[in-house]
């Protein structure tokens, strides 16, 4: 906010300089005294960015609500505008100010060009600093004696912070962005133990290609399938495909999964797929089915809606329009 730009309209809205007779700060408010408050444009003020309220006090009172994190910098932007000290009212102080001071005794110095008496200006100067200095403690004096008993300080607690009306309103406008977001599939590729050896790894069995052209072909053969994303992990430890498997719950609506050397050994694997739910393909570079006896035992595999096996990594992209098929259907 600019607080410079809306002491300046505060103080248009409220008849200028010469209007102002007093001007002090409480915990929310700009308090003004006016001479004449038949020339305050309560509406404009009403609409002024960062106003949360306006109301009248006493004969010629004026109070401006703003909310906490701004009072301080308008209220002293605004009187350097008027030139006046700014004041510190308690509830009890303002009251006395609004009911009996004198009208036009109290504004002398406005009758005096500012370039005509340096030495007054530099009076007003130090005055001004003085009030800042003592601003704070004020501030935190007026806080205590505001917090019992103003209304509008109630109405601002409603509307902002934590818990409040606006932040309800903001997570219920974030909810209906969410739900008004076109679906975008993500895809989660997993290989297993000795994978990233792919290339020079018994290239007999598991060809030329190296792990890096099947990361490649993942995510070209991903996209262009519709998957909005396609995240590929290997590891050699157990443990962290089952930590990838557990983590994509909620983040992944798809996997592909090798799982190398753990397919005829990891119920553990198994356990993970069937705890999460995402739709899950088995692939195998080399067609196990041709090969030992103990490669004939998948434990993944009933956990998964097919296995593609023996086809190059050109499988990996089998599997992916497998699965983009599975989720359109
Ligand atoms: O590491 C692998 C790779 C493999 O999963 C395949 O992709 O063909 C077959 C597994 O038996 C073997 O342990």
């Amino acid at each position: 906010m600019d607080s410079g730009k809306t002491a300046r309209q505060v103080l248009d809205a409220c008849g200028g300089k010469g209007n102002v007779r007093a001007n002090a700060i409480c915990m929310t408010r700009l308090r003004l005294e006016l001479d004449d408050t038949s020339q305050v444009d309560s509406d404009r003020l009403g609409t002024l960015h960062g106003v949360l309220g306006v109301r009248s006090h006493g004969t010629n009172g004026v109070e401006v609500v703003f909310g906490p994190a701004v009072i301080d910098a308008i209220a002293l932007d605004f009187c350097d505008l008027t030139g006046l000290p700014l004041g510190r009212k308690t509830a009890k102080a303002i009251s006395t100010m609004t009911v009996g001071a004198p009208r036009r005794e109290a504004r002398p110095r406005q009758e005096v060009p500012r370039d005509a008496n340096p030495g007054r200006r530099a009076s007003y100067a130090a005055q001004r600093k003085a009030n800042r200095a003592l601003k704070a403690s004020a501030a935190a004096q007026d806080a205590a004696a505001e917090a019992r008993t103003d209304d509008l300080d109630q109405l601002r607690r409603m509307l902002e912070g934590p818990g409040s009306l606006l932040d309800a309103a903001d997570a219920a406008a974030a909810a209906t962005a969410r739900a008004e977001e076109p679906a975008t599939p993500r895809l989660l590729v997993l290989n297993g133990p000795n994978l990233n050896m792919l290339g020079v790894r018994e290239p007999a069995i598991y060809g030329s290609g190296t792990y890096a052209d099947l990361v490649s072909l993942c995510r070209r053969e991903g996209r262009l399938a519709g998957f909005s994303e396609v995240r590929c992990f290997q590891s050699n430890h157990e443990g962290a495909l089952v930590d990838e498997i557990q983590a994509a719950l909620g983040r992944y609506d798809a996997i592909v999964l090798n799982p190398a050397a753990y397919t005829h050994t990891s119920v553990a694997l198994l356990d993970a797929l069937k705890a999460v739910g995402i739709p899950c393909v088995e692939v195998h570079i080399s067609d196990v089915s041709s090969r030992e006896d103990f490669r004939q035992v998948s434990y993944v595999r009933a956990a998964c809606v097919a296995t593609v096996s023996g086809e190059g990594l050109a499988g990996y992209g089998h599997a992916i329009r497998i699965l983009a098929d599975a989720l359109d259907g």
